[in-house]
């Protein structure tokens, strides 16, 4: 049996972090001679977007990074970029009525308050996602083994057996409670992180639950310039095409060969651009971009199972003004220094989070934090706040700008968990979000689908779905 010839055309519908860094692996596994066309409506970057106020960037989506994240701190290297560290913030959690906790600016009165109210529950917290994160970790030496996985399922049992898999079964409340946090705890710290990084309380699943704490680590950080310009570089180190324009169906194509011998059946891409209608045809579609109703709407020739549930919506307003810190119960004068301020779960907050945000370009003639200026805020809500609402938040403003996203999915436990491959050479990078919607998992599924399709593509089937891989992965070495 000969060696296969490379596939004619690649697709990749979607230039957000999934899409982009599918391009780059793409190139890395096919070579340098297979054309790869990537679609995207909108702006490269997508939910990686910025906002600008007077004349200075914010994020606006995806705004943070984790030092373990090592597919994002590989572009970053390989792009020439730099990280940017995040603002230190003091933190305060708000319950509706007053403060539950105040974060001091010294890290011994800080340990007392914790030890204080929570006990244990806080080393106990940090030592349990690390155990997670220990195990998550495995999925980088799998990669650079080039194992991939056929499902989502498939591989959070390679990375942590049935103990991840039980944790898109569970709510984290449910997780955490059985694992022996205090429900104070969980509801007075775990909630408030759930609620800024996923615009949802702690009835979200376990798996996702757990990624969001890890979001409290320290050391987080971000790409100086903006997390989007990742996206743009993969996009060119790729040598990608781009096409700006609307994916609307995918249709399967059977030509014959023209030997009269048999046929090849290829997929065939419909598409809108400001000139028109057009299509291309492809031997592999990879799809980065949700296909949740109400979102990309692409018509496929197949049922997607599992993709029912619309997105949450999640509304970031920027605000250049002074917060009214009576609303917070603290009336002027007020010694108040909050510069992030979540909430626990309380029907009445029309807000999730509300902090200070710096811009994304450091510049290295002006303090990050200006005290003759107003600072830009940055508030979190299901729903665009209302003048009211802002008046309420805000004793005077300037400007004020929204960017209302569908950001990451409803969560709900039992999560029913998209396919990877939708169909023969079909894959779908967006089904990792329903484990953990973030850039570090999108890039990792991106890899998991390159390595995937190539397998497929020349039938390398010892390197898909493995058992056992971390023994495998120690008897290699
Ligand atoms: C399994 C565990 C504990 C971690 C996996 C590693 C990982 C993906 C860490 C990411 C942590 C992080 C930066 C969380 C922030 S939440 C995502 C947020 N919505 C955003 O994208 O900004």
């Amino acid at each position: 049996r000969g060696v296969r010839p490379p596939p004619t055309r690649i697709a990749i519908i979607g230039a957000g972090i999934g899409g982009t860094s599918a391009a780059y692996f793409v190139r890395q596994k096919f070579g340098n001679n297979v054309p790869i066309d990537v679609f995207e409506k909108g702006d490269v970057g997508g939910r990686l977007a910025t906002v600008e106020i007077e004349g200075n960037e914010y994020e606006a989506g995806g705004a943070v990074i984790h030092p373990l994240n090592l597919h994002m701190k590989k572009f970053v290297e390989e792009l020439g970029l730099s990280a940017r560290p995040p603002t230190s913030s003091l933190v305060g959690i708000y319950n509706g009525k007053e403060f539950v906790f105040e974060e001091s600016s010294w890290f011994i009165i800080n340990l007392i308050k914790m030890v204080w109210y929570h006990g244990l529950n806080f080393p106990r917290m940090y030592m349990w996602v690390e155990e997670m994160l220990d195990k998550f970790m495995r999925v980088y030496r799998y990669q650079t083994s080039d194992y991939s996985f056929t499902s989502v399922e498939a591989m959070l049992n390679a990375l942590g057996g049935n103990e991840f898999l039980q944790r898109l079964n569970k709510t984290v409340d449910e997780t955490m409670q059985q694992a022996g946090f205090s429900q104070k705890f969980i509801d007075e710290m775990v909630t408030p992180v759930m609620r800024v990084n996923y615009g949802q309380g702690v009835q979200i699943n376990g798996f996702v639950g757990a990624v969001s704490l890890a979001g409290t680590d320290s050391g987080l950080w971000a790409v100086n310039g903006g997390n989007k310009v990742v996206c743009t570089g993969l996009l060119y180190a790729s040598k990608a095409n781009l096409i700006k324009g609307t994916v609307t169906s995918v249709e399967e194509k059977i030509r014959p060969l023209r030997t009269g011998e048999g046929s090849v059946h290829l997929y065939q891409v419909n598409y809108n651009t400001d000139s028109g209608e057009s299509y291309s045809q492809y031997d592999i579609i990879i799809v980065a971009t949700p296909l949740n109703s109400g979102m990309s709407g692409i018509r496929f020739p197949f049922s997607v199972p599992a993709v029912k549930n619309p997105y949450h919506q999640t509304v970031a307003t920027f605000v250049k003004g002074k917060i009214n810190r009576s609303f917070f119960g603290c009336p002027e004068p007020c010694s108040l220094q909050l510069t992030e301020i979540l909430t626990m779960d309380d029907p009445n907050l029309f807000f999730s989070s509300i902090g200070v945000v710096t811009p994304v370009k450091v510049k290295t003639d002006q303090p990050l934090r200006d005290s003759a200026n107003d600072p830009v805020w940055k508030v979190f809500s299901p729903e665009p706040l209302t003048e009211q609402q802002l008046g309420l938040l805000f004793t005077s403003h300037g400007a004020v700008k929204s960017k209302t996203w569908l950001a990451y999915p409803n969560y709900h436990p039992p999560e029913r968990v998209p396919p990877v491959v939708l169909n023969e050479r079909i894959y779908y990078i967006s089904s990792i979000e329903i484990a953990a919607s973030a850039m570090e998992m999108s890039a990792l599924s991106a890899k998991n689908v390159a390595l995937l399709a190539h397998h497929q593509w020349y039938e390398n089937t010892d390197k898909i779905d493995q058992e056992d891989l971390n023994e495998k992965i120690k008897s290699e070495l």
